[in-house]
């Protein structure tokens, strides 16, 4: 994996952002995107570019079960207002978490990822390691699954929400077999907080135990780090 280090948050993003463009120079079109914090710096550096997405598609990584793309703590929602009404895509895909038959979606969502082949992956990190919202212990081999949320990422994700109860315990994500199909990776990590999870997933053994330690087995990942994140390395 290609390791860079940024001052900042900020940077960060600068340098994601750059990654798409070029990307985009020669012949990127689908976009798998990520939500969170992490990415946000890289939304904004799109938003004020004058680059045009409006031929391109991106494929969400995952969705809250239970919450409509109207609800403000949804990921179609964040994405809407941190991107896509700002800089139209061609076509834009996020799981449906009010789908009422969640196996179904699950399948539906892999058609769109088979039809839709993911050329540049945006990915954040959680604490534990997760990436997407494939917690520790789900198989590489998965595809896109409904998944119960640990405690460390509820507790992670509450300060999006007015208390802890709000915040769903359920969500449907694209599964790591599918994440690996993407041609290419890039994934941010900003903050103290992802300090062990980075050193795992960078010097520790692949395992099931630490998602994105499966990223040891991409061969074209870049991995965006700022001083905190990399300081246990
Ligand atoms: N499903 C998302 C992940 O895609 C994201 O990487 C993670 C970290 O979030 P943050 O970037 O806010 O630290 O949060 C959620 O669990």
């Amino acid at each position: 994996m290609d390791v860079m280090r940024v001052k900042n948050a900020d940077e960060g993003g600068k340098k994601a952002f750059e990654i798409l463009k070029e990307g985009i120079a020669n012949g990127a079109n689908t976009f798998g995107l990520a939500t969170g914090s992490t990415p946000e710096t890289m939304y904004s550096y799109m938003v004020a570019s004058d680059v045009d997405f409006s031929d391109k598609v991106s494929v969400n990584l995952d969705e809250y079960v239970g919450l409509d793309g109207n609800d403000e703590q949804s990921y179609r929602y964040f994405m809407d207002q941190h991107l896509f009404n700002h800089k139209p895509f061609k076509k834009t895909y996020v799981p449906n978490g009010k789908a009422t038959d969640l196996d179904a979606e699950c399948q539906r969502y892999d058609g769109v990822i088979a039809d839709n082949p993911i050329d540049i992956q945006v990915l954040g990190i959680g604490q534990n390691g997760h990436i997407g919202f494939n917690e520790p212990g789900t198989s590489f081999d998965a595809t896109t699954h409904v998944v119960e949320l640990t405690d460390s990422t509820v507790n992670a994700n509450k300060r999006y929400f007015d208390k802890i109860e709000d915040v769903p315990t359920r969500a449907l994500t694209m599964g790591i077999q599918s994440i690996m199909k993407s041609k290419k990776i890039i994934l941010m990590a900003f903050g103290k907080a992802k300090a062990d999870a980075v050193k795992s997933m960078l010097e520790g053994e692949v395992t099931e135990n630490l998602p994105a330690s499966v990223l040891q087995n991409h061969g074209d990942v870049v991995v965006i780090l700022d001083e905190d994140a990399a300081s246990k390395l």
